[in-house]
C-alpha cells in the first residue's frame, strides 16, 4: 500500500490541520523474546498490533493511519489493515524506533507544516480513541504533545559505584515525575525541525519523540496531557496477559456503563462523518 499521492500538500487557509496517525511496529520485540515480533503477538484474538491501529481508526479526530512494520512481517500487517480498513499504508519501518518515526515523517512529506501528526508505539494496544482525540485537542495550542501519568513509584537515578555495583545517585521529587506513554503529537513544522537537527548530531539518542523536540527545539514547549494508567507498552514476557486482564476489566465496565465506553473499533466511515 501507498499514501495518497492525490491528498493536498497544504490544507486550504481555515481548514482544520489534517491529522495523521503513525503506527510505529518496526521493532523485533527482543526483550519480549519468542522469535516473532511482539505486535503481532494475539490479545484476545487480535494481534497487538490490530488493537493499536483500531483505536486511531476508531478516533474521529484522525483522517488518515499509517503503519510501519518490520520489512520481513509487512504482508502480515497488510492483512490486518485489510481487515481494518482505515488504514491507508503500510510502510517498511527502521533500524531503531527513531529511524522508524523518521521514516513515518518522511511519508508525510507531502503534508503541510501545519497538519498534524501521532507518533504511537504498536506495542500500546489499549490506547483509546479518547486518548487519541485529547492529544489531537491539545494541538490546536501546543505544537507538541505528549501523554504521560504520574509515576506511582520513587523513581530514582543509578549509576557504576565505587566496587562497580549499582549505587543510588538521585532521588527527583516524585510530584513532578510522570511515565511517558505514546500518542506523543506534533505539528509537522515542529518536529520536522527538531528531527532535522537531531539528524545531524552523531550523539542522537532517543527513547521516545517529545524528548527529541525537548532535546533540539529546547524553545518549543511540549505540552503534556493525562494519559491512561491502562495504556501499557507490551514490552516483557507477561505482558500480553496483563493486557488481556485489563482489556476485559475496561470491557466489564463498559458494559457496566450500558456498553458506552471506548470501543476499539470503527470506520474510515465515522471520521467522516464527524468531519461534516
Ligand atoms: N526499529 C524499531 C524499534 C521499535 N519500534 C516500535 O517502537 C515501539 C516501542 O518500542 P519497544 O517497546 O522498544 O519495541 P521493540 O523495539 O520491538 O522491543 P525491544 O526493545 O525489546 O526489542 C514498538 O511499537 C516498536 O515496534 C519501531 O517502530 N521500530
Ligand atoms: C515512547 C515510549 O513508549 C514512551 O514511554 C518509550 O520511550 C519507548 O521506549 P522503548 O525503549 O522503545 O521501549
Amino acid at each position: 500500500m501507498q499514501v495518497d499521492p492525490a491528498s493536498p500538500a497544504h490544507a486550504p487557509a481555515g481548514a482544520r490541520p489534517h491529522v495523521t496517525a503513525a503506527v510505529l511496529a518496526g521493532g523485533v520485540g527482543a526483550r519480549m523474546g519468542g522469535g516473532r515480533p511482539k505486535q503481532l503477538l494475539p490479545l484476545a484474538g487480535r494481534p497487538v498490533l490490530e488493537h493499536a491501529a483500531a483505536a486511531f481508526c476508531a478516533a474521529p479526530e484522525v483522517d488518515d493511519v499509517i503503519v510501519l512494520m518490520v520489512p520481513e512481517h509487512r504482508a502480515e500487517a497488510e492483512e490486518i489493515a485489510a481487515r481494518l480498513g482505515g488504514v491507508s499504508a503500510v510502510l517498511p519501518g527502521g533500524a531503531s524506533r527513531t529511524e522508524t518515526s523518521v521514516a513515518a515523517l518522511r511519508a508525510l512529506e507531502h503534508r503541510g507544516d501545519g497538519d498534524l501528526v501521532l507518533l504511537h508505539d504498536a506495542a500500546r494496544p489499549l490506547v483509546t480513541p479518547g486518548v487519541v482525540g485529547a492529544c489531537v485537542g491539545a494541538l490546536a495550542s501546543a505544537g507538541a504533545v505528549g501523554v504521560a501519568v504520574p509515576s506511582g513509584d520513587t523513581v530514582v537515578e543509578v549509576s557504576a559505584g565505587s566496587g562497580g555495583a549499582e549505587v543510588l545517585r538521585d532521588v527527583p521529587p516524585r510530584s513532578s515525575l510522570r511515565r511517558m506513554q505514546t500518542p506523543q503529537g506534533f505539528r509537522l513544522g515542529v518536529v520536522r525541525r527538531a528531527y532535522r537537527k537531531a539528524l545531524a548530531d552523531p550523539a542522537l539518542v532517543a527513547t521516545d519523540d517529545c524528548g527529541v523536540v525537548l532535546r533540539y527545539l529546547p524553545e518549543e514547549e511540549v505540552r503534556i496531557i493525562a494519559g491512561d494508567e491502562a495504556n501499557i507498552k507490551v514490552t516483557n514476557p507477561g505482558d500480553v496477559e496483563i493486557a488481556e486482564t485489563l482489556l476485559r476489566l475496561r470491557e466489564q465496565r463498559a458494559a457496566g456503563d450500558g456498553g458506552s465506553g471506548p470501543a476499539a473499533t470503527g470506520t474510515r466511515d465515522r471520521r467522516r462523518e464527524s468531519r461534516r
